[in-house]
């Protein structure tokens, strides 16, 4: 069986610098993966060119979507979206001014955004179709406990909740892969703790395949099936949570002996 994602000797380089160097990884439908490393190391800019917002200097990217393997190199952020891909930020790009409803409701009008003549007409099928977003809309956020806030204000609310509505937002599109950039950074122990049931959650009742980055270890080693770890650009081990706690080369690296009895 194929995988969900491979990638095959990926670089990217910025003038002189190689900050991703010819990374080979893979993922399988179903599996939460980690990747972690120092900061610089890499991570971002290899989650940049997984998802199609840059193209890599070399190497090749393939992902095995729904409607057959396409090669993420050379398309477009949106296309690759389309394909499956969802992704969240390092820093929260929610609607602020927006409702949390309305955030949900945008992302799921996006994929229905080819029906231009309905909307301009304003056909029976553009009001059916409002309908049925609405109501998907607000089935998902009950599901996740967030619909007592649908109608606040994004902005307005504390940082753990936003950063939730993100995550749930991107479900919106049906994903078969969800990136998450750093999404318990700035959080506290209570809001770490409601995200990580929310992860659960979303592999446990969604079927979607998570990869993301963290720098919070204590979370990465309770959720991570599978752990990748980047230093200056490279990878430097893969393996699950108890092999990269034993990894000599890691804890040297990245980790430090305190870090990784605390995982
Ligand atoms: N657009 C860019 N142009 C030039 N250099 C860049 C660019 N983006 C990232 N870099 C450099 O590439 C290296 C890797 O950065 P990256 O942000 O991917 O690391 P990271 O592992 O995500 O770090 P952090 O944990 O701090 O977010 C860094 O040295 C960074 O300065």
């Amino acid at each position: 069986m194929s995988h969900l994602l491979e990638v095959e000797h990926v670089t990217q380089q910025f003038g002189g610098l190689k900050a991703v160097s010819d990374v080979s990884m893979t993922i399988d439908q179903g599996e939460l993966i980690a990747l972690i490393g120092p900061n610089g190391a890499g991570k971002t800019t290899l989650f940049n060119m997984l998802t199609g917002v840059n193209a890599p200097t070399s190497g090749t990217i393939t992902f095995h979507a729904f409607g057959g393997p396409i090669k993420v190199n050379g398309k477009r952020a949106d296309q690759v979206a389309a394909a499956g891909m969802s992704r969240t930020f390092q820093n929260i790009r929610l609607f602020s001014e927006l409702s949390v409803l309305d955030n949900v409701r945008i992302a799921m009008t996006h994929r229905t955004r080819e029906n231009f003549f309905e909307t301009m007409l304003r056909l029976p099928s553009f009001y059916n179709k409002e309908k049925s977003i609405r109501t998907e809309a607000e089935t998902l956020l009950r599901d996740f406990g967030l619909d007592t806030i649908s109608d606040n204000i994004a902005g307005e609310l504390p940082y753990g909740e936003q950063r939730r509505v993100e995550i749930v937002r991107a479900l919106a599109t049906h994903p078969a892969l969800l990136f998450l950039d750093e999404p318990a950074a700035g959080m506290n122990p209570e809001e770490t703790a409601a995200l990580t049931e929310l992860i659960k959650k979303i592999r446990a009742d969604y079927n979607v395949t998570v990869i993301l980055i963290e720098h919070d270890m204590s979370l990465v080693m309770s959720l991570a099936q599978r752990i990748y770890v980047l230093d200056h650009g490279s990878l430097i081990a893969e393996g699950t949570p108890a092999e990269i706690r034993a990894n000599a080369e890691v804890v040297a690296a990245y980790l430090g002996g305190e870090a990784v009895a605390e995982g």
